[in-house]
């Protein structure tokens, strides 16, 4: 099976500062893989590189059997993927309702399986709070809207960046839950977080960046047996 994602050999700079070291991140379709690692070691730069906000200074990406280095944000979009940022980007003059469908698009079959039906009942807040303002939502809210405006695109793969960072109990439970709905409906999903049992219990697959290297790139049984590792590098 063709990966849906590759990356090869990244390698990012912020000015002198060499903060991805060539990492090498590959996503199947449908999979769903966790980015584990301490603060500062480089998951939200592989995300916003994935996604081209970041220029990767040496390395490859592929998106299906197409090259997209060096292709703008907007470009990557379109060949299907979405990130979700935690600073969260919603347009604090557009109501929740504008924020959704501004985003809609249908995916590279032509089809459209997230309709703002889907979204409002994945989200039943989300429809309560159609007419308001994006700037009148709390973080939670916000968080929800981002993530079904992501759908809205209809991407194959989904980025989310610090999932439940910040959150109640019972909305990241939601979050939880609208990640397995999101991956029973065969999206592949790459996610970061700090919660180390909910992220092995979702993903397929479980990758730790450590000063942006690769350290760890298997299963959650392979990781479970290596607590020296999980000490070391998740410090749990
Ligand atoms: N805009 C920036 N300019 C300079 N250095 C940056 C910038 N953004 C991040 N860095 C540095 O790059 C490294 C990787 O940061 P990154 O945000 O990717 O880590 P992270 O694993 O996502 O951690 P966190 O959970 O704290 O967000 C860190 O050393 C960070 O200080």
């Amino acid at each position: 099976m063709t990966p849906a994602l590759v990356a090869e050999n990244l390698n990012v700079y912020y000015g002198q500062s060499h903060v991805l070291r060539d990492v090498n991140f590959r996503v199947m379709p449908g999979e769903t893989v966790s980015l584990l690692g301490r603060n500062g070691m480089g998951k939200t730069t592989l995300l916003r590189t994935l996604m081209g906000l970041l220029p990767a200074r040496k390395g490859s990406l592929r998106l299906g059997n197409e090259t997209i280095g060096g292709s703008r944000t907007s470009t990557i979009a379109q060949r299907g993927l979405a990130f979700v940022p935690e600073s969260r980007g919603i347009f604090p003059n557009l109501t929740v309702e504008e924020n959704l469908t501004f985003a809609q698009r249908a995916n590279r079959a032509g089809q459209s399986p997230w309709t703002l039906e889907r979204i409002y009942g994945l989200f039943p807040r989300m429809q309560e709070r159609r007419s308001n303002w994006g700037n009148q939502l709390s973080g939670g809210e916000q968080k929800m809207l981002a993530i079904g405006r992501a759908l809205m695109t209809n991407p194959d793969i989904f980025l989310l960046d610090e999932a439940t960072e910040g959150l109640a109990p019972k909305l990241r439970d939601e979050i939880w839950a609208t990640l397995r709905v999101i991956r029973e409906s065969g999206t592949a999903v790459v996610v970061v977080d700090k919660n180390l049992s909910d992220l092995l219990a979702l993903g397929d697959r479980h990758v730790i960046l450590a000063k942006g290297e690769v350290v760890f790139d298997g299963s959650a049984d392979a990781l479970r047996a290596d607590p020296d590792l999980v000490h070391r590098h998740l410090g749990v």
